[in-house]
């Protein structure tokens, strides 16, 4: 019986030869933030010389990244990545996605944005058939904690403040208990146009090309339609 920590592994391992794909001395890889992704950096050292380098989502992956002698360089350097590397706290089956777990969601989204195909690496337990009941995260700009927790409270959420969490970019996080997801592409749409929202942790409208999902049997590898 595999643990997590093994299952993790297993996923990141699958997402490095994605890499291997798209090697080059130009390459640019956007990595993603967490546990999960912390794995596929380890990973990612063995490349060293034969890419370009990396975009980080967060201070703390661009750190880890550094430390492996690993460049990671600013998005607005950079124009193209084939490939962005992240985890996920859900997944569905259409791909959809709740991130934010470690409060990085906003950077992640950027850089994904900037990324051909988004590879989630997860284990299979991160796996569900509707998303919402991992706490979904907002990140909030401060003046607006109270306002947006009331318009969470209308939409049928718990909003429950992160304590003494500020993000990279020095904003809050809300993470929303009990809201029903059904619609995931709405609520993105929604959550995102509430005032003093920067962005909501899901990731639907764009979310992962292809998702590696370690289980006991092996990877199972999901595309999008
Ligand atoms: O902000 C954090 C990210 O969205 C992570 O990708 C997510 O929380 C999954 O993390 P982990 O791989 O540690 O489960």
């Amino acid at each position: 019986m595999l643990t997590q920590q093994e299952l993790k592994q297993q996923a990141a391992d699958a997402a490095l030869k994605f890499v291997e794909d798209v090697a080059a001395p130009d390459t640019v890889i956007g990595v993603g933030t967490g546990s999960t992704a912390d794995l596929f950096i380890d990973g990612l050292a063995a490349f060293k010389g034969r890419i370009r380098g990396t975009v980080a989502s967060s201070e703390r992956s661009a750190a880890r990244l550094a430390a492996l002698g690993l460049p990671v360089f600013d998005l607005n350097e950079v124009d193209f990545m084939p490939i962005y590397v992240d985890g996920a706290d859900e997944i569905d089956s259409k791909l959809q996605m709740i991130k934010g777990g470690g409060g990085a969601l906003t950077r992640e989204k950027i850089v994904a944005s900037v990324a051909a195909r988004f590879i989630c690496i997860a284990d299979e337990s991160k796996l569900v058939t509707e998303l919402g009941k991992f706490p979904l995260p907002l990140e909030v700009i401060p003046m607006a904690l109270a306002s947006v927790s009331r318009m969470v409270v209308r939409l049928g959420g718990k909003p429950v403040l992160r304590e003494g969490f500020v993000t990279d970019n020095g904003n809050a996080i809300i993470d929303i208990h009990g809201l029903a997801i059904p619609r995931a592409k709405e609520m993105e749409t929604l959550l995102n146009d509430v005032p003093g929202v920067v962005t909501c942790g899901l990731f639907a409208l764009q979310g992962a090309n292809v998702a590696l999902l370690a289980t006991q049997d092996g990877i199972r590898r999901l595309d999008s339609r």
